[in-house]
């Protein structure tokens, strides 16, 4: 039995918060009695009380004693004894060695626990020296070989590995700029170089280093260490958190062709075949980076689609890559089990927090230890989410789920709550400090600041339209219905509010839209149906014979400030190109429509588009030579990951609830590659619903937690009564509530156009604390970074920008914001 001996250092600045477990109350009523000076900690061992000589230990345990009481705690956290009322000289002189019974368990204690590594809770780790019986996820294999796949599968031709004999690296690691890949220590080398081949320098080829930013080398270094096992204690799996657009899979092809072709030991290859699962509108993608990156000859991938079957690469050895989407792993899952892949990559791995779900068991199956996750989007602000990423990637690192929630999700929620202790905030911090230690090593993020130097300015404009006439009577007239009625009274189940707010989402987007919803609905039977009550009247308020399919452009606001907006970029910029963003089916029809109407060539990509032909749809698009003025993109649909670089100016039509959805919308035009400046359009309609969740989106509330996650949708906002009071007003005399909100010294009718400052507001909440908040510019905004915005009403005199002016008649208010640097509009 490894043990491990610690060294005593009393501390009386800690005390164990005792908030586990039944005794909760007898413990406290007596908390006054006990000497306060006393907290030790023992790491012993435990078994039943008998009378038996030869003990059998049931397994290790960490007793915690304080003043006259005592508990003892399992190796995954949980209390498995308690008591109170000993003898204070009982307790205080236990020494090792010493055997005890207390609360029915005999123990033996082994040594003492410093203060120290209990409040950090490495005293619960395994491989700390402290574990005795293997917890269910110990006994998964602790320590793997990141040699072993190919060792294995060419082991009968070990001996013809005549590489070894040309031992010169594949390139000059000598070169100004090369890029050399770390050597492996000692210990590696012994451990994984059992045949003493040389050592060779791992060089990344100059073709792709000439390439690479500078953050984008230190990518590939961190990626390399990870997967050879030279970063987390022999473990092999890693997650790139990069931002959006900062070039993930520059980096990944970068490390399969180098690991492919090269490897410290002789020069042997690492890595024969990996595996890249992708969501499905990027498995086009991928493939077309690689040709980007290599060309055609260096790398054979592999795309799996309805005529290209999984069977044909297990046949073919002319492939080494293959790219598969989430839903066709899991249906040709048992012919990818025959296959044996050297290197997994999981992009848009985010989806795979929820170990419960099909995907990530079916991943979890394959035995390729290299694991590699690559997201966007934050890991850190959901810890049950956190330990289902690191655990697939270094599987077993944090113990058990069970352990992991008592040792670490606990104590740091815990302290998070405004209620905690100061020992309950001291203890979560300590545990955050560790669990972002224990797993540091192998998570990389970097935010988009590192790439904005290479990217063109950006101007970002938040842009209030006016309601059109008709679209304030219908908000009236819903705002007055019954059911919005009874949702203030409370009165309704939890659902009715959200048929109320999509409806008024709707009328904001256009008239017509609610028409549709509203049509047929009317005269149903159905009494009970919150649908009909919504819609009783609302056709009457409509002019006879309303066509929805004839819908005006004056009756949404937002919608004559759009066409008033393609025409000056149309007219101003012949050569850019926009991207029209909708989370609604059907509001991309009506945009549609008015593509047609005016005719502007158009692309489009949501949900329904099959995934075969999303790839072309945008390479079409960004292509120079296309046509196309618009693109029509569903961005909850099919945003993730997409490059839409043809475009250079994106207008966000309508609002989510959720800041992500829209930021992940906004990234796919200003990324690496964009050659003109960037233009943003976000249109709300003044004194609605559309601002009400704007102000969400960047007040406290909306950016706490994990909201600010994809996955996340309106469904799991929870609303006050006092919520949707406030959600269900309509401001009909204000230019802007946003701004009134904002408590600005300025009129908003003079304008406020002081220069940008770069206040960094820490906004996003990440729950292993604050020193792992990186400032971003991706963040969602925040109120008090709005008020550093330029910002003025419609009438504005001064208007320098020549497409605001354009629009400013129906516009009652902007905010508007430059990064990078001052364009020449
Ligand atoms: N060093 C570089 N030089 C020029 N272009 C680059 C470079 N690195 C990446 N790019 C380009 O930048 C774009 C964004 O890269 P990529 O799609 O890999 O981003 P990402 O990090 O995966 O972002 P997301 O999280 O949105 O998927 C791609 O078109 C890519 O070809
Ligand atoms: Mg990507």
């Amino acid at each position: 039995m490894l043990r491990q001996r610690h060294s005593v250092a009393a501390s009386s600045r800690w005390s164990e918060t005792w908030r586990n477990g039944s005794q909760d109350t007898v413990h406290s009523a007596r908390e006054e009695e006990e000497p306060s000076s006393l907290l030790k900690y023992f790491s012993v061992v435990w078994c039943k009380a008998s009378k038996k000589k030869h003990k059998k230990w049931e397994g290790d345990a960490i007793l915690i004693v304080k003043g006259r009481s005592f508990v003892l705690k399992d190796m995954e956290g949980k209390d498995i004894g308690r008591g109170i009322g000993y003898k204070f000289k009982e307790l205080e002189n236990i020494e090792e060695g010493q055997t005890l019974v207390i609360g029915g368990k005999e123990i033996e204690v082994l040594g003492t626990v410093s203060p120290d590594d209990f409040n950090s809770g490495k005293c619960f780790q395994h491989g700390s020296g402290n574990s005795v019986v293997p917890s269910s996820q110990a006994a998964r294999k602790y320590f793997s070989n990141p040699f072993k796949s190919v060792h294995q599968s060419s082991q009968s031709k070990e001996n013809r590995w005549d590489g070894a004999q040309n031992c010169k690296p594949r390139h000059d690691p000598c070169t100004p700029n090369s890029l050399v890949m770390p050597r492996p220590d000692k210990n590696h080398q012994r451990l994984f170089n059992r045949n003493c081949f040389p050592l060779v320098d791992v060089v990344v080829d100059p073709h792709l280093v000439r390439h690479l930013r500078s953050f984008q080398k230190e990518g590939i270094i961190f990626l390399y260490e990870c997967v050879m096992g030279m970063r987390a204690n022999g473990r092999c799996g890693a997650i790139l958190a990069d931002e959006m657009g900062l070039g993930k899979t520059l980096q990944c092809i970068s490390l399969i062709w180098t690991l492919q072709c090269q490897g410290p030991y002789g020069g042997k290859p690492v890595i024969k075949k990996t595996l890249i699962v992708t969501p499905g509108s990027l498995v086009k993608n991928w493939k077309k980076e690689f040709q980007k990156w290599l060309g055609s000859e260096r790398i054979k991938t592999f795309t799996v689609d309805q005529d290209h079957k999984v069977e044909e690469f297990i046949k073919s050895t002319f492939y080494s890559v293959l790219i598969i989407s989430y839903e066709m792993l899991l249906r040709s899952l048992d012919e990818i089990k025959t296959i044996k892949f050297d290197l997994l990559i999981c992009d848009e791995g985010h989806r795979l927090k929820n170990s419960s779900i099909k995907t990530t068991a079916a991943l979890f199956s394959l035995p390729c230890e290299k694991r590699v996750i690559l997201t966007g989007t934050p890991v850190q602000n959901d810890l049950q989410e956190f330990f289902a990423l690191v655990d697939f990637v270094n599987p077993g690192i944090l113990g058990s789920l069970s352990s992991y929630k008592k040792i670490y999700e606990e104590p740091i929620i815990m302290s998070r709550e405004p209620s905690s202790s100061k020992e309950e905030k001291e203890l979560g911090e300590r545990r955050a400090v560790e669990l972002s230690c224990l797993t540091g090593s192998f998570i990389l993020r970097r935010t988009q600041e590192v790439i904005n130097k290479y990217l063109p300015p950006k101007i970002e404009n938040v842009i209030f339209c006016r309601p059109g006439a008709l679209q304030t009577e219908l908000y009236r007239k819903l705002l007055s219905s019954q059911s919005v009625r009874f949702c203030l009274q409370g009165l309704l189940e939890n659902s009715t509010h959200l048929i109320c707010i999509g409806a008024l989402k709707k009328l904001c987007n256009h008239p017509c839209l609610l028409f549709s919803s509203v049509k047929g609905k009317e005269f149903s039977s159905s009494d009970e149906n919150e649908d009909v009550n919504l819609c009783k009247g609302l056709l009457t308020v409509f002019p006879a014979g309303y066509d929805p399919l004839q819908f005006s452009e004056h009756e949404s606001g937002k919608l004559q400030v759009l066409v008033k907006l393609l025409a000056a970029i149309h007219e101003l910029r012949p050569t850019e190109k926009v991207v029209l963003v909708s989370n609604y089916r059907q509001t991309l029809n009506v945009l549609e429509g008015i593509c047609k109407r005016h005719g502007y060539a158009c692309a489009r990509l949501d949900g329904q588009t099959p995934v075969s032909q999303r790839q072309q749809i945008v390479d079409n698009f960004n292509s120079k030579y296309s046509t196309d003025f618009i693109f029509l993109l569903s961005s909850k649909a099919g945003g993730v990951g997409l490059n839409l670089i043809g475009g250079s100016h994106l207008i966000l039509y309508d609002i989510d609830w959720n800041p992500a959805t829209d930021i992940q919308a906004m990234s796919r035009v200003w990324r690496d590659g964009q050659k003109h400046s960037v233009h943003i359009y976000r249109l709300l309609t003044t004194g609605t619903i559309e601002e009400k969740i704007y102000q969400r989106q960047i007040s406290k509330q909306g950016l706490s937690g994990a909201v600010v996650d994809l996955t996340k949708s309106s469904e799991h906002i929870q609303f006050s009564v006092e919520e949707l009071k406030d959600l269900f007003t309509l401001h009909e005399n204000s230019q802007c509530v946003t701004h009134d909100l904002l408590d600005c010294e300025c009129t908003g009718g003079k304008g406020h156009t002081d220069d940008v400052l770069d206040t960094p507001v820490a906004s996003r909440q990440c729950q292993l604390g604050p020193q792992h908040q990186k400032s971003s510019s991706l963040r969602p905004l925040s109120m008090s970074q709005l008020k550093q915005w330029k910002h003025f009403p419609g009438d504005h005199l001064n208007l320098t920008d020549p497409f605001l002016e354009r629009i400013r008649e129906n516009v009652s208010f902007f905010f508007q914001n430059i990064t990078n640097q001052a364009p020449a509009i």
